[in-house]
């Protein structure tokens, strides 16, 4: 049987007419488990952890899975299983990674808006840095720390002032960006770090923005995060470590950005040039991990002609597909079990109630009602942004390893929706 790969997606392929991932065809788990479902390959994410791995082998280097791309309990044990450390932005994603069985010490705390509440119990279990990005945070932080007789391990998130040439929404280290400290703010703030109490200096953490497809970004932050760590180890502060964030893009659309172990190759070679190849390197990738690892299998509800355009109305939405709502995103839309035939150029649509909730415009597709469509790139920033809006519940989750399929999030009820709610009277 002739079996054909999609790019970016070397774990998802036609098998003859029937859409595969790993060992497993998506029709015949669509039809256990029901859509919209997601589905997510365990092999195509440690494929994508060993890219970086090997960018780092002989290093000392802790990859730190950015959990908001895909927070679901099973996606974390795959990374905690396999050493990673974790990149956190809440509470609630704490209590989540160690319920997945993650090292405490391995793991960094990021984010603007951070709480006593959330400082105090990430001291409590003992995390490995807190990435902070304000002067009023530090503070906060130092007397937190204090109450609780421990020194907070900090790093200070500078912005290298880089465009990283992706979307707005998501680009995070320019000037006017609301996270980190500016470059030029940097040494000071890092001298009011050492002077404070609580606090103990452990590294320096940059972060410059999400789905970078150029290296030249990624080059140019890092010259600019290595000026600086000269600069502040001149001042007497020691930098153990360099975090350098995460942001490297997957393939929606034909994108072609680096390999994690090609650019590593180079941005440690800048590393080794300036003298500080015996720190340890930490990065947070999110979306190069989980993005191209799942799917989102949905069924064909109706099709419905109109007067300038033709609808593929579908039973997934932007509830958990959000993407292209947000963002104007493109996520490739392929049927699961392809037809031979007339096509049509549909946009494909859920069932809510806005405009705004489109997954795909102007698509060719041959299908009819009944039909399953997979929806690519589906395994980050789609479950984790989920939403219950129109009162729908949650897609379930598997997780195939081979020819196992695993139900690693049961699909939601309203019943489960509304356990939390209380009438009046
Ligand atoms: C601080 C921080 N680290 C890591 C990430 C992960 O980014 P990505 O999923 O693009 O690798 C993000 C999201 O952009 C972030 O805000
Ligand atoms: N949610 C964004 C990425 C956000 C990155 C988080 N800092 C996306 O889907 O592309």
């Amino acid at each position: 049987m002739t079996s054909t790969t999609l790019p970016g997606h070397p774990h998802i392929a036609y098998r003859g007419d029937a859409l595969y991932i790993e060992q497993r065809p998506l029709a015949e788990l669509a039809a256990q488990h029901g859509t919209p479902l997601f589905v997510y390959s365990k092999a195509s994410m440690l494929s994508a952890l060993g890219a970086y791995q090997r960018g780092f082998a002989g290093r000392k280097a802790q990859i730190c899975y950015a959990m908001k791309a895909n927070s679901t309990l099973g996606v974390l044990q795959v990374f905690a299983q396999a050493g990673c450390g974790f990149d956190i932005v809440s509470g609630g994603e704490l209590e989540r990674v160690l319920a997945a069985g993650a090292e405490p010490g391995k793991v960094i705390f990021s984010g603007v808006g951070k709480t006593r509440a959330e400082m105090r119990r990430a001291l409590e279990v003992g995390i490995g840095c807190f990435n902070v990005e304000s002067e009023g945070e530090l503070e906060v932080l130092s007397e937190v720390a204090q109450a609780t007789g421990r020194r907070a391990p900090v790093s200070i998130r500078v912005n290298p002032n880089v465009d990283p040439k992706t979307h707005p929404y998501i680009s995070t280290g320019l000037k006017g960006s609301k996270f980190g400290v500016a470059h030029e703010d940097a040494l000071r703030i890092y001298q009011r770090a050492a002077a404070l109490p609580g606090l103990a200096v452990v590294g320096i953490d940059c972060h410059i923005g999400s789905q970078i497809t150029e290296e030249t970004p990624y080059l140019d932050a890092m010259d600019r995060m290595l000026d600086l760590v000269t600069t502040i180890e001149a001042a007497g502060i020691a930098l153990h470590h360099i975090d350098f964030g995460g942001g490297l893009g997957i393939d929606y659309r034909g994108d072609t950005p680096p390999e994690a172990d090609v650019l590593w190759h180079k941005l440690l070679a800048k590393i080794d040039a300036r003298g500080y190849g015996d720190r340890l390197l930490m990065i947070e990738p999110g979306r190069s991990l989980v993005g191209n690892a799942g799917v989102c299998v949905t069924e064909v509800l109706y099709l419905k002609p109109g007067e300038q355009k033709s609808f593929c109305v579908i039973d997934a939405a932007m509830n958990e597909l959000p993407r292209p709502a947000m963002y104007q995103a493109f996520h490739r839309i392929e049927p699961v079990s392809p037809r031979h035939g007339q096509t049509t150029v549909y946009d494909v649509v859920g069932p809510i109630c806005e405009s705004g909730d489109w997954i795909g415009r102007d698509r060719e597709l041959g299908v009819a009602p009944g039909d399953l469509l997979a929806v690519f790139s589906a395994g980050a920033y789609c479950m984790s942004m989920a939403s219950n809006y129109n009162t729908r519940g949650r897609p379930a989750e598997l997780l195939v390893d081979g020819d196992q399929a695993h139900l690693i999030r049961e699909r939601e009820s309203t019943a489960d929706q509304t356990r939390l709610e209380r009438l009046v009277g």
